[in-house]
């Protein structure tokens, strides 16, 4: 399965050129992404990148990727990310990594998004995968009976699970933003516009991982070969 990622992601470097201002995504695809372009940048590629984690920040800085921010430049070429699920129109989930608020404002700062994932990601209909939703700490319950509305009203339902951090040790998981996610198994969600759009509205809700309209191209790997997506 690694070697997969890292096939989708060296597919993806094949968009880059040099003077690009780049999104850098987060997750193990993602990394693939940033190790490679870390090799093309030794060898005499001039792009910069903007990380949208701490961790991508971290491993950038250590493949040598010069980086900058969305205060110090007007736009970017193209952002580089995984996802969690792609379907046909190119609606994503994200947030696997707990990454989802900074990947969506750098997305969305794009002027393209390149989705790179193993073949297992494509899926017919978004909501397999639990949907990643951050939210602020104040008013959880309050918050949370918000989204069960919201989830009524697009006819989904699922338990709300509170991320917890990997360690074991009981302790809440804290975005780079210091909000908290909670993870919601939704099964088949109808209409993922819809769902992106009442979950939106909640005040207590930073972000969601539904993409909608931000994915331009898919770069699938699988056992079969890479197969490139353009949205519909
Ligand atoms: O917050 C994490 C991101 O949305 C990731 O891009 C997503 O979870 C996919 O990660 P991976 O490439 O590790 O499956």
């Amino acid at each position: 399965m690694d070697a997969l990622k890292r096939q989708a992601a060296a597919r993806a470097l094949e968009e880059v050129r040099s003077g690009m201002k780049l999104g850098l995504g987060t997750g193990s695809t993602a990394k693939h992404f940033v190790d490679l372009l870390g090799e093309k940048v030794r060898a005499g590629l001039k792009v910069v990148g903007v990380p949208t984690s701490e961790a991508t920040r971290a491993q950038a800085e250590a493949c040598g990727v010069p980086l900058t921010t969305l205060d110090d430049v007007d736009h970017l070429d193209l952002t580089i990310d995984g996802a969690d699920e792609i379907n046909p129109a190119l609606d994503l989930i994200k947030g696997g990594g707990g990454a989802l608020l900074r990947e969506k404002i750098v997305a969305n700062a794009s002027d393209r998004m390149i989705v790179i994932a193993d073949e297992t990601k494509w899926v017919e209909r978004l909501g397999r995968f639990p949907l990643p939703v951050e939210v602020i700490p104040f008013g959880l319950a309050a918050t949370q009976r918000a989204m069960t509305e919201a989830f009524a009203k697009a006819g989904v339902s699922g338990q709300m699970v509170l991320r917890k951090a990997g360690a074991g040790d009981g302790h809440v998981f804290v975005t780079d933003g210091g909000h908290w996610i909670i993870d919601v198994r939704l099964g088949e969600i109808e209409d993922p516009p819809r769902l992106a759009g009442l979950l939106s509205a909640i005040p207590g809700v930073v972000e969601h991982g539904l993409f909608i309209g931000l994915g331009s191209t898919a770069i699938l790997a699988g056992a079969q070969g890479i197969r490139v997506i353009q949205r519909p």
